[in-house]
């Protein structure tokens, strides 16, 4: 039976109310027309208009396009879309990101609603198999990568290497079950951050490390690195999972969990998509409150944010999130904040919705507080969770110069932040290789007793402000097999036994001042200093950014310490 009628008689059985059987039924019957209609009438038109077209094009645009790209013209044409880039991006990039999302929203909410089922989840995953089977059957003639397109994905890189590659579709977008007993939630590994909060919250759950921003996605997290503010309690995002399926090489699915298949499942963080297609993952939910109660707790010296960052995180009542936000090198806001009810009654006016449109950017509302001194105040919650998503961290001041300006939250802002992939999509090649040469985006983990240290180099190799704070704790793995993570060395006991060291992630993203002031600026130079630092002091470099490591470099880091012993 082929793989298509297989799903089409699986999307028939599938149990759930007389409403959502019909809704389904009639789901496969226009999708079983719409493909005769589009194999056997409107693929050949179309490959007809297409073929005039290309004639009509090649004899009159092809011309035209190569006379522009000789002319003068075009040198002038790129540079007005690199230094206009804001204004092109406003008309463009923003409206499509608006339109985009909210397709999506109503496309979840029908597959949620009506065709989301464990069920068809076997189906698609047969359907990985039945791929990389035949890429066996083919004589294994290049390497598998996700089909992914580079553009999609949250990295600064634009992964030319995909071309070369066999490409593995994983058409896997769904949340597949919320076990409340268990208190997991099964996800397929292209579930992004903004549906599981649309879809959690509602019932009352969320992860116990939410991601911030809304497109990253369950597979990517895993198979690189997800941290959030509430990973000095839980750890890294995979640190929270309960179970792994993979398709493997051989076409074969396994499932690994701490049990079972465990050094795969301790392999896989990390791993970058080279071990295996991940299908499905079992992540751990906390039950949530509908708001955070944040407390601002400004710094004035670095001693003081270094000193008070320890203390919080380590002390046993610790907040569920702790968050600090470096303004230079002497100064710092710290933020707490825990699951709430809401304010008492006569502390109504403290509850701020920050995530409106018209608000100004997170990170300057917490800048304030420097000057204000300190305070406390309720978010709602799901506002919290994407607190940066709107001004993209702050990083969005980069692509548009002119978003902070309050004009352009109140004109343009209910549109919300431009999709990365959009933007990502639409650099033109300058645009790449300033956000390489001009620009710094690095995260480094390393061990929190080193903050003051990484915040000295940051300050001598960028001079970019804010810094980006999250507290991490790194786990000591019992049964042996700690990945691609090295083994902590000043190790803690944690409230279940086990033992961690405390690390913090350090991010830092803008133009450094010396190439605003047009001074020299070796982008190269500076970050392999700090990808040394992060080596010397047993800590790592996240890899959504630009590594500039030699191969031996990287693999006294990232490769599996097994592996390593065994070269
Ligand atoms: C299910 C499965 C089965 C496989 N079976 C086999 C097998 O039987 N035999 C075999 O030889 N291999 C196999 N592979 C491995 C596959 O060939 C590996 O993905 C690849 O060989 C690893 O090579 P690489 O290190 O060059 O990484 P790539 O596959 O090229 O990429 C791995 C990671 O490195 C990053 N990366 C790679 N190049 C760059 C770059 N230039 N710049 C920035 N980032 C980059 C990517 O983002 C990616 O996350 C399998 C992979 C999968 C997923
Ligand atoms: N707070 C945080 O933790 C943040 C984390 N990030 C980074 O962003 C990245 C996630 O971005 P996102 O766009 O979602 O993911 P990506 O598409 O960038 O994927 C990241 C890696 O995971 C691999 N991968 C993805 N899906 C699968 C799968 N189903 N099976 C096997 N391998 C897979 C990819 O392999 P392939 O190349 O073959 O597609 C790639 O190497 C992470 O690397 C993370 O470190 C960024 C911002 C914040
Ligand atoms: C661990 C944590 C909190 C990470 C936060 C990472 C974000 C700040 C990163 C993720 C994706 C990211 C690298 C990106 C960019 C900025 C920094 C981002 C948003 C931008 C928008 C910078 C401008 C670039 O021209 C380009 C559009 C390619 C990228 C896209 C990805």
């Amino acid at each position: 039976m082929s793989i298509d009628t297989a799903s089409r008689q699986d999307y028939m059985q599938c149990e759930g109310s007389l409403l959502k059987r019909t809704v389904r039924a009639t789901h496969n019957h226009i999708v079983h027309v719409m493909t005769l209609f589009w194999t056997y009438l409107v693929l050949p038109l179309l490959q007809a208009v297409q073929s005039v077209l290309l004639f009509v094009a090649n004899i009159t645009v092809m011309p035209l396009f190569a006379l522009i790209q000789k002319s003068p013209a075009y040198p002038v044409l790129l540079e007005f879309f690199t230094e206009h880039r804001g204004w092109v991006l406003v008309g463009t990039v923003l409206p499509l990101s608006f339109l985009f999302d909210h397709y999506f929203r109503v496309r979840n909410w029908y597959y949620r609603h009506f065709l989301s089922a464990p069920h068809l989840h076997d189906v698609r995953v047969r359907e990985v198999q039945r791929q990389v089977c035949a890429w066996n059957e083919a004589g294994r003639q290049k390497p598998m990568v996700t089909a992914r397109p580079p553009w999609l994905a949250m990295s600064l890189r634009v992964e030319s290497f995909k071309e070369s590659c066999e490409k593995i579709k994983i058409n896997l977008h769904d949340i597949l079950e919320v076990d409340t007993a268990r208190m997991t939630v099964r996800c397929e590994p292209l579930v992004d951050m903004g549906q599981i909060t649309r879809h959690l919250i509602p019932m009352g759950y969320a992860l116990s490390v939410m991601i911030e921003m809304d497109d990253l996605t369950v597979g990517g997290l895993l198979m690189g690195v997800g941290v959030e503010v509430s990973s000095h309690i839980y750890g890294f995002l995979s640190e929270t999972v309960v179970a792994y399926e993979v398709v493997l090489g051989d076409g074969s699915l396994v499932r690994c969990t701490r049990e079972e298949n465990a050094d795969l499942f301790h392999a896989l963080p990390w791993s970058h998509g080279t071990l295996g297609f991940l299908v499905a993952a079992e992540l751990k939910i906390v039950p949530v409150k509908p708001y955070v109660h944040v407390k601002y707790i400004p710094c004035h010296t670095q001693d003081e944010y270094a000193n008070k960052l320890s203390l919080i995180t380590h002390a046993p009542n610790t907040p569920e999130f702790v968050e600090a936000t470096i303004y230079s090198r002497e100064t710092a806001v710290i933020f707490t904040g825990d699951f709430s009810d809401g304010p008492p009654a006569s502390q109504k006016h403290k509850i701020n919705h920050v995530g409106r449109w018209w608000k100004p950017w997170f990170y300057k509302h917490v800048e304030s507080f420097l000057e204000k001194g300190e305070d406390e105040e309720w978010i709602p919650l799901r506002q919290y969770y994407h607190r940066h998503t709107r001004s993209i961290f702050w990083e969005l001041r980069e692509v548009i110069p002119f978003c902070n300006a309050w004009w352009y939250r109140w004109v343009f802002g209910w549109l919300g932040a431009p999709k990365i992939a959009f933007i990502k999509l639409t650099s033109t090649p300058a645009v790449r290789e300033a956000s390489v040469y001009s620009h710094v985006v690095q995260d480094l983990v390393v061990p929190l007793t080193e903050l003051k240290n990484a915040v000295n180099l940051y300050d001598d190799a960028f001079d970019v402000y804010p810094l980006l704070f999250y507290p991490v704790r790194i786990y000591k793995q019992d049964d042996g097999y700690q990945g691609m993570l090295h083994t902590p060395r000043n190790l803690r006991t944690a409230e279940d036994g086990r033992q961690y060291e405390m690390y913090c992630d350090l991010g830092v993203y803008g133009v450094p001042p010396k190439v605003k002031n047009k001074q020299p600026w070796d982008a190269i130079a500076e970050v392999r200093r700090i990808e040394k630092f992060a080596r010397d002091v047993n800590g790592y470099q996240l890899l959504y950014a630009d590594c500039f490591m030699t191969r031996d470099e990287f693999e006294t880091v990232s490769m599996c310490p097994a592996h390593r012993a065994a070269q």
